[in-house]
This record gives structure tokens, sequence and C-alpha cells, in this order.
């Protein structure tokens, strides 16, 4: 499998970008207009976040989602029975927000919804026209004025050692929403299923940016663009001793929007968090 960098900047970025999404259901972009130093200044000051107790005052809620998740309330992905060795910050619009850190998360949730929201377009212009078709309103439509596109400020601790067999940072899931974009982690790690059966790196040089496929997009658009399985692996040798931080952020659409003759979002939404509950929350 062959995952191409595409240069945000070239003339065809667009036409080799979603290509690449529709092969593959990952694409990876370099020279994108988000700042680095922003990213890891938020790297920087989370990292510091999470090793405080700080945390613990921001519970995460079951009804809107947001706050902090702790390892023990982590999340066990679809058809696995161990929980990810992670714990993660939900950051929403109208959700609580650290006091303890600065508005960087803030700053870069503003300017990354704004990239995804015009990559949301690329994908819109480079959908055949009957892909495009079944698109029940142009996909940048879906998204707008959406207070649901979630942030998620992502920690997994160094290894301890005593971790439960079986347990890994993030088993293989597919994201349920429509576009995730995420700048290159502190650390590699995540690698995604081929159609080979193969698990394959991908690229983690900083600065770039790796977007994929979610589950609402593949429904929409009838599997054109496939929601590929990924996963993040444990660290061995000295990688084992450092944490890893990822930003991971997951565009959503307004509830109402519909996505397929079954399902609205927010009917595809709650089936999925159905199928988690007691597992996820
Ligand atoms: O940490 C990463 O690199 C990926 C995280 C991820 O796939 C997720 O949170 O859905
Ligand atoms: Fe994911």
């Amino acid at each position: 499998m062959h995952l191409p960098i595409v240069d945000f900047t070239s003339p065809t970025a667009p036409q080799d970008f979603c290509k690449s999404l529709h092969e593959t259901g990952f694409g990876v972009l370099k020279n994108h207009p988000l700042p680095q130093a922003l990213v890891e200044s938020i790297y920087a000051e989370w990292l510091g976040f999470f090793k405080t107790d700080a945390k613990n005052k921001y519970p995460s809620n079951s009804e809107t989602h947001d706050g902090y998740f702790s390892p023990s309330v982590s999340e066990t992905a679809k058809n696995h029975s161990k929980k990810d060795l992670k714990e993660f910050y939900h950051i929403y619009p109208n959700g609580r927000y650290p006091a303890e850190v600065t508005d960087a998360a803030q700053r870069y949730y503003a300017q990354g919804a704004a990239l995804a929201a015009t990559l949301l377009g690329w994908v819109e212009d480079n959908s055949p026209a009957e892909v495009k078709a079944r698109y029940s309103m142009p996909l940048p439509k879906m998204i707008e004025g959406s207070d649901h596109t979630l942030l998620r400020v992502l920690h997994y601790p160094p290894l301890r050692g005593d971790e439960e067999p079986g347990a890994v940072r993030a088993a293989a899931h597919g994201d349920i929403n429509l576009l995730t974009i995420l700048p290159a982690a502190t650390e590699p790690g995540l690698q995604v299923l081929g159609k080979d059966e193969a698990w394959h790196d991908v690229p983690c040089d900083f600065g770039l940016l790796i977007v994929n496929i979610g589950d609402m997009l593949e429904e929409a658009s009838g599997h054109y663009y496939p929601s590929t399985i990924h996963r993040v692996l444990n660290p061995t040798g000295d990688g084992a001793k450092k944490s890893r931080i990822s930003l991971p952020l997951f565009l959503h659409p307004r509830r109402e929007v519909v996505l397929s003759d079954r399902y609205t979002v927010g009917s595809y939404f709650d089936e999925r968090m159905e199928e988690l509950r007691g597992k996820k929350y």
C-alpha cells in the first residue's frame, strides 16, 4: 500500500489528495496552512496538563461527551475487550475548557475546522457524478453551523510494564465521523490496514497532516470513500518510556443532515454510541 504525500500548494493537490482518499481512505498533506509551532505548543502544554491532577476537575460527561476521559473510562474499540492505553480531553465549542492551559487548542480548533471544510470541498469536487448524486446536500453544507466537531487531545502514557496483556494504545477501529484531520504525533505508532490485509505505517514526520475518511462519509458516498481501519501500536525499546500526544479533529455534521436512505447523522451517531454504551463511557 502506498500513501503518497501530497503538497497542499500543488495545482493538482485536490485531485491527488482525493485519489489517495478513494484508494486508501487516507491522505497525507505537506505544506498545509496549520502552523506547526501552534501544534507543538499544544503538545507541550497539554502533556503538562495530563501530568497534573487538575485534569480530574473536568470529568467527562456522558451526555455532552466533553471533558477529561481517564484511562479507566477510556474507549474500548468495537469488537475489542480491552480498554485502550490512553487518556484524553474532548474540546467542543460549547464544552468545558481547562483554565490551566492557554487558548492555543481553541485557536487550533478554529483553524483546523476551517481547513477541514476546505478539504471537504475538495472531496465534494472530486466525487464522481453518481457519488455526488447520493449526497443530500454539498458536503461543506453538511457541517455549516455544526457545533459537534470534536477536537480530542490524546495522551498515551509511557508503558509501565504492568498493562493488561493484549491492551494496546489504540485498538483497530474506524472513525465514526465524516472526516478526521490529524497532525503527525509526537511519536510514531499509527498504522493503517491495507487492502492486502497487512498493517502499514502512516508517515509521521513532524509537520505532516494525516487525513482520513470516517464511517459517515463512507455511508454518504456509498463506500466510494472508504473508512479505513487504523490503530496505534505499543512502542518498544526506548519509545516505551515516552508519552505520545496526538490531536485528532473529528469533523461532525449537524444532526439533522441526511447521510443516506438509512441514516441521518443523528440516528447514525446514536446507533454507534448505543453499540459502545457500557464499554465506552
Ligand atoms: O493517536 C493517533 O495517532 C490516532 C488516534 C485515533 O485514531 C483516534 O483517536 O481515533
Ligand atoms: Fe481513529
